[in-house]
């Protein structure tokens, strides 16, 4: 069930974005995006490949130059250095080192933030890695080997997590079980980001973004989604907003000409 933040007692937002753009080797990328992230909630971050999930999260985590816009992230610019303790960003490739065990390296990411043996073995069990502590990553499947890396991030109990598609090539019970962690993380007051493909999942978030052509095509709640979108299927709702909305290029050129416009006035 998702949960409609209270305006009443809502703390500032963890992220805030106005009029964000990124340029990559001089292609703009995101163009102009204005959304925020609530404090202490789940929010997805959903759209089809290409569309400028990454390089958002990039952006938010501090590891993607920004062109123009403001990026604040818990009350400082992204990318400043205070952040760095605050934040924990899982990659799509997973950080893993593979020639030590599944242990070592969540106590290695451990020892970083200062966290103990303990909070580490509680991170592997989080991840449903029990009874792989011993086993070497390199000997890990595909869905372990990225589970490690989840591990990895969560060791360090970070205000905000960025996962990128942390639930990719999971089966169906591990994803509900990550899914769970998440709820329980937001409800103890983390900030989540959470990338994914998958539609189902938007419906076990507070707050969705959803991204096409590097434009946000809205920020809503999963329910706001089925009813713009005027399906209870979630794919489908978001494929009615995709063919009711303007395509990015439509978009561009809408503004263009309103600049245009401007300019002749
Ligand atoms: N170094 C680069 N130079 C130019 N364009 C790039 C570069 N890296 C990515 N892009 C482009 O930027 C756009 C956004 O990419 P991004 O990886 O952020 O999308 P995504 O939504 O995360 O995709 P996916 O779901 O497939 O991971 C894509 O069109 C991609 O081709």
């Amino acid at each position: 069930m998702s949960r409609t933040p209270s305006h009443a007692s809502a703390p500032p937002p963890a992220v805030e974005a106005e009029s964000l753009l990124v340029r990559l080797r001089h292609t703009e990328v995101l163009h102009g995006l204005t959304f925020s992230v609530p404090s202490g909630r789940v929010t997805g971050l959903l759209g089809p490949s290409g569309s400028g999930k990454s390089t958002l999260m990039r952006a938010i985590v501090g590891v993607q130059r920004i062109a123009s816009g403001t990026l604040t992230v818990l009350d400082s610019k992204a990318g400043a250095a205070a952040l760095r303790p605050l934040i924990g960003y899982m990659t799509q490739d997973a950080a893993v080192y593979s020639d030590i065990t599944v242990l070592d390296n969540v106590r290695y990411f451990a020892s970083l933030h200062g966290r103990s043996r303990a909070e580490a073995r509680e991170a592997v069990t989080a991840v449903g890695l029990s009874g792989f502590e011993k086993r070497k990553a390199a000997n890990l499947s595909g869905g372990q080997f990225s589970r490690v890396s989840l591990a990895c991030t969560l060791v360090g109990h970070p205000k905000l997590l960025v996962l990128d598609e942390p639930t990719v090539g999971l089966d169906p019970v591990l994803r509900v079980d990550l899914w769970e962690r998440f709820r329980a993380l937001a409800d103890a007051g983390t900030t989540l980001l959470v990338s994914s493909h998958v539609m189902e999942e938007a419906s076990r978030c507070d707050s969705l973004l959803l991204l096409r052509d590097g434009h946000l095509l809205g920020q809503l709640t999963p329910d706001e989604l089925r009813e713009r979108g005027r399906s209870q299927d979630l794919e489908q709702a978001f494929l009615g907003i995709i063919q009711t909305s303007a395509s990015g290029k439509e978009i561009a050129q809408a503004k263009e000409r309103a600049s245009a416009k401007e300019g002749a006035a």
